[in-house]
């Protein structure tokens, strides 16, 4: 992960960190929707929407084409059989649930800081949308050490050791499901250097993103996160027992992603999109909240080494189908998604020639 993305994802000042637990009400300046909307610049999920985003056992024997399908169709998939034990997502789980239930003064001791992309804050997404997010977050990237020990002057190592293990196995797992997807797109180990000499994406990058969405006196008018794409080749994502996620299916609209133990949901992100010259598309994703529970996710943002181009992989093009996107390191990726947000994707792509006949 880069160490700096850009100053421009820091929120405005009046984006507030807000004591969740003082409101009875939704305040306006979280109302997404006004009371007795009809709620259609902003549609509700349906739970009643009967496509369910695909499973993928990552064992199958078919697990290639599954993926591959699944990233063509949907931009995201859930994998089982991943080999990550539990525990370690019942760790995490308690790292971040400990976290934000610090009070909030102690939490802003950790808060991000002007030129870093690390520590406790509003969605980075927030000064993009008048209206305030239901949530808050905690960027890492590497070692947490310096603002654990702000959080947690005591027993800081523990808390630290919890994140090493996790982002290991994330590591490990990513690794593998990039070859998964590689694979589905026809793509071999001779093809992509930066995977390194042993083929293990070791330098790869990664930040982790803990959220917490707390439980809402008003959640239909309320957002836990805007809708956006992720600025990733892909994100492996863990959720607690609380629902909420939502993905954009064209043709279907909102559905959810319920949490299932032992689910991982893998959201394609704009990296990927162009990495596949288009073929997998990044997808458009929101969280809703609750009423009554709180919601947790651990969200693994996995990207290229900081000096790796990424552009449609030359297996994928030729005279019929030529490149769509412009090569882009992951910074200046997150520097003009940080300027421009979801007009990101489409200012790195190239405009079709004209067919001008002389
Ligand atoms: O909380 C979730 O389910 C999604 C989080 C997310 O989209 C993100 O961190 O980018
Ligand atoms: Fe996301």
């Amino acid at each position: 992960m880069p160490s700096k993305l850009s100053e421009d994802f820091q929120a405005p000042v009046h984006l507030k960190h807000q004591d969740f637990t003082s409101l009875q009400e939704l305040p306006d300046s979280f109302a997404w929707t006004q009371r007795n909307d009809d709620d259609s610049h902003y549609p509700s999920i349906g739970d009643s929407i009967s496509e369910h985003v695909p499973v993928i056992d990552l064992f199958d024997p078919n697990a290639l084409q599954l993926i591959g399908r699944a990233c063509k169709t949907w931009g995201v998939f859930q994998v089982t059989n991943h080999g990550v034990p539990s525990t370690l997502f019942d760790n995490m789980e308690y790292i971040t649930k400990t976290l934000f239930s610090l009070p909030v003064q102690q939490k802003l001791k950790a808060s991000r800081s002007p030129d870093s992309v690390t520590g406790y804050g509003v969605a980075r997404i927030s000064s993009f949308f008048p209206k305030q997010m239901w949530s808050e977050g905690f960027t890492i990237v590497g070692s947490p050490v310096e603002h654990f020990r702000e959080l947690w002057p005591d027993d800081y190592s523990k808390y630290c050791d919890g994140i090493k293990e996790y982002e290991e196995e994330m590591k490990k797992l990513a690794g593998r499901i990039m070859w998964l997807t590689l694979g589905s797109l026809g793509v071999t180990k001779e093809d992509i250097k930066w995977a390194g000499p042993k083929g293990d994406f070791q330098d790869s990058s990664a930040a982790l993103q803990l959220n917490h969405y707390p439980a809402c006196p008003d959640p239909d008018r309320a957002m836990g996160l805007a809708p956006h794409t992720d600025s990733t080749l892909f994100t492996i994502l863990y959720q607690n027992n609380t629902s909420g996620l939502q993905v954009m299916k064209e043709g279907a609209g909102w559905v959810t992603v319920p949490p299932v133990p032992g689910r991982l949901v893998i959201n394609v992100g704009d990296l990927l999109h162009i990495l596949s010259n288009g073929l997998y598309r990044s997808v458009l994703h929101r969280v809703k909240v609750n009423r009554s529970r709180q919601r947790i996710s651990v969200a693994y943002l996995y990207g290229p080494p900081s000096n790796v181009k990424i552009a449609p992989l030359s297996k994928l093009v030729g005279p019929s189908e030529p490149p769509l996107y412009r090569s882009v390191t992951w910074n200046e990726y997150l520097g003009t998604k940080a300027k421009h947000f979801n007009k990101a994707l489409s200012s790195f792509r190239i405009c079709a020639p004209l067919n001008v006949t002389v």
